[in-house]
């Protein structure tokens, strides 16, 4: 059975964490991302002029598959698409023998201009892929088969480099117990329904947060408008229309954010959610909490999840995620 673990090096401002993956004969920093399920990647199909600075898949190494393609737009408006192949991907040293890689024939501005990332490791589920004329698996479910068990977990950090580990839990990596939520993956997403909250005190008591995925690809945590609003009264911080979102000084002094999830609190240190000064030197911050208007249901995006240690398990028939203290 195979296990394996794989570094999650944080980009500038935690904006996202990369890791590395053999692809056929290419090495390449990848964004695994729980919020979406194409593996895709800047490739010798990708123009030059989107590609500056990238590494990319010589898809020389893998076998078309003739007549499919793949094309997907995220909720911020970025996108790519192109052609799909099947090849050896290589993670931690857990190997696909036959996974599809999705080869980039265009990408869009934000993700060309960032040099770091060469593409994405999706890791919600499959049935989100959106390769045609028929979906494709994702890594974790190609290899899911083969794991010692059938789970992957996520340990980032803040500012520092994290992990992913398959086919196993390390358990030196968390204190205290681990909360198991039952997800609903009706929508493709690791789903679950997260409890009450507290700004600044210690143990989650008002409101409730309600239906949310946890989503690595995603760099902050988005929460109902209410409870964004009265995270931001407690914290000095206002909703700037030119922003687009909530800032707030930058000085240290944010509270934390509780919630409860399966009845236990998590906790959100208040430097995570002083998330970045708008410019270089500025004393103000953008708020690394935002409001999920529009979104319909709440992210726990990176800013939660490096205070967490995450657990996402299908060992059990249904998927259930589990979270502990870091
Ligand atoms: C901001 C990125 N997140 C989203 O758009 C998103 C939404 C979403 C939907 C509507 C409006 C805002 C957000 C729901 S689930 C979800 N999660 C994902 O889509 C996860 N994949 C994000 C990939 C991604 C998009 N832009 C990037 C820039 C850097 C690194 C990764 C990315």
């Amino acid at each position: 059975a195979q296990s394996g673990e794989v570094a999650a090096d944080p980009q500038q401002y935690d904006q996202a964490y990369l890791s590395p993956v053999t692809i056929g004969n290419s090495e390449l920093m990848l964004d695994f991302d729980t919020g979406s399920a194409d593996l895709w990647a800047f490739s010798n199909e990708t123009p030059a002029s989107q590609s500056q600075g990238h590494e990319r898949y010589d898809s020389a190494t893998g076998t078309e598959l003739d007549g499919y393609s793949w094309s997907i737009t995220y909720g911020d408006q970025s996108g790519a698409g192109g052609n799909v192949y099947t090849d050896k991907v290589v993670v931690g040293g857990v190997t696909a023998t036959r996974q599809a890689v999705e080869a980039a024939t265009s990408v869009s501005a934000s993700f060309s201009q960032n040099i770091d990332s060469d593409g994405l490791l999706g890791l919600a589920f499959s049935s989100i892929n959106t390769v045609q004329p028929r979906q494709q698996t994702t890594f974790f479910d190609t290899v899911r088969p083969t794991l010692a068990k059938a789970l992957f977990t996520c340990d980032l950090r803040q500012g520092d480099a994290g992990s992913y580990t398959f086919g196993y839990i390390d358990s030196s990596k968390y204190q205290g117990t681990v909360t198991y939520v039952p997800v609903d993956d009706s929508q493709g997403f690791w789903q679950f329904t997260a409890g009450g909250y507290s700004v600044g005190g210690d143990n989650a008591t008002s409101g409730s947060v309600g239906t949310a995925i946890a989503d690595t690809g995603t760099s902050l945590l988005y929460l109902p408008a209410a409870v964004t609003k009265a995270y931001y009264e407690q914290a000095g911080g206002r909703y700037d229309n030119q922003q687009g979102g909530y800032t707030l000084p930058c000085n240290g002094g944010a509270p934390d954010f509780s919630v409860a999830i399966g009845g236990k609190t998590f906790t959100v240190p208040g430097s995570y959610i002083a998330y970045a000064p708008l410019t270089t030197g500025s004393s103000t911050c953008f708020g690394g909490i935002q409001p999920d208007t529009g979104i319909g249901f709440s992210i726990f995006g990176d800013v939660f999840l490096k205070a967490v240690y995450a657990i996402f398990d299908v060992s059990q028939g249904s998927p259930r995620l589990g979270f502990a203290a870091q």
